[in-house]
């Protein structure tokens, strides 16, 4: 069975009581946490050391996510456990020398998370406690709202530094955040942004000096959304979204195809190497 999330055992979600039982039958990790607020939940991935986007984790937030809308939950705020990470985006080491059917799973399920996640009915504001780079800017971008804390973190689709594309529903949800203009631009140079650049172009909402002041707005921003009509607010959504949206949908294959090709090619498997051992040096 796919891991599923933590629960802070000592506040459990009421949302969530009813599925205590079938928490117990699917084997929990400690990847992802839900903890309980006042009428809606924080989820906070807590991968260490920097969040990386691995099949289990990827598996693990898209099954919090339907236990929370099975649950009825209204809004979530969505952060990182892990000190200045946000999330450092797929983790790399999934595609590079991957079995197929590793990476077959590991693509499908992300394009599940983002189809979840993006069209989702609950109100989503995204708490960027850190980095954010490539998968992790898309998670946020999913986000109804993001509030950025303040200071040496980026955030941005940074793949062509990789030597790799982001495909188009990346892409769309670039668009749709910031525009054409400047996703063209970006998306080429694969820019990172601090958080004032990010501000700028729209990439982020508000940014927030410190994590005390970043957890009351996010959670009064959450509550602006909470406020509104929840059918009125989530078909107004969707009337940005649901174009690519469909578009995913309807080509999932085709798109998972085209992933596992190109990430198989020497030029990108290559590339992916190289990344890794520059990371790696690093330390
Ligand atoms: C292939 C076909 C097309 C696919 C289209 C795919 C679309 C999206 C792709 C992605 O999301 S690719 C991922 C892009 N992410 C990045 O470029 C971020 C890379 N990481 C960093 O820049 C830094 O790690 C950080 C996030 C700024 C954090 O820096 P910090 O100094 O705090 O930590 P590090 O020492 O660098 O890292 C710790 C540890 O984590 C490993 N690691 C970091 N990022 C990743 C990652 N994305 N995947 C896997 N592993 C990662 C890093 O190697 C270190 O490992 P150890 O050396 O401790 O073993």
């Amino acid at each position: 069975m796919m891991s599923v999330t933590s629960i802070a055992r000592n506040k459990v979600l009421p949302f969530l009581r009813k599925s205590t039982k079938m928490q117990s039958t699917a084997s929990l990790s400690s990847l992802v946490k839900l903890e309980e607020k006042q009428g809606y939940a924080v989820v906070s991935m807590q991968k260490t050391p920097v969040n990386s986007l691995s099949l289990e984790m990827i598996q693990a937030l898209s099954q919090s996510l339907i236990e929370l809308e099975k649950n009825k939950c209204k809004g979530i705020i969505l952060t990182s456990a892990c000190p200045g990470i946000f999330s450092a985006g797929l983790d790399i080491r999934e595609m590079y020398q991957p079995t197929d059917d590793r990476l077959n799973q590991f693509w499908s399920s992300l394009q599940t998370l983002w189809l979840q996640l993006y069209g989702s009915k609950m109100a989503t504001v995204a708490l960027i406690n850190g980095h954010a780079p490539a998968g992790g800017c898309l998670l946020a971008m999913c986000c109804d709202s993001r509030i950025m804390l303040n200071g040496k973190s980026k955030i941005g689709l940074n793949e062509t530094k990789l030597g790799i594309v982001a495909p188009s529903w990346f892409k769309d949800t670039f668009v749709n955040t910031i525009g054409v203009r400047q996703s063209e631009r970006a998306l080429q140079l694969g820019s990172l942004f601090s958080p004032e650049e990010a501000l700028k172009i729209g990439l982020v909402d508000k940014l927030v000096p410190d994590m005390e002041t970043a957890t009351a707005v996010a959670e009064a921003e959450l509550k602006e959304f909470l406020q509104i009509p929840g059918m009125a607010r989530y078909l107004s959504k969707m009337k940005i979204r649901e174009a690519a949206i469909k578009d995913l949908s309807e080509t999932r294959e085709a798109d998972l195809n085209q992933f596992v090709n190109f990430a198989k090619t020497d030029a990108v498997q290559k590339g992916l190497g190289l990344y890794l051992q520059s990371l790696a040096k690093k330390n």
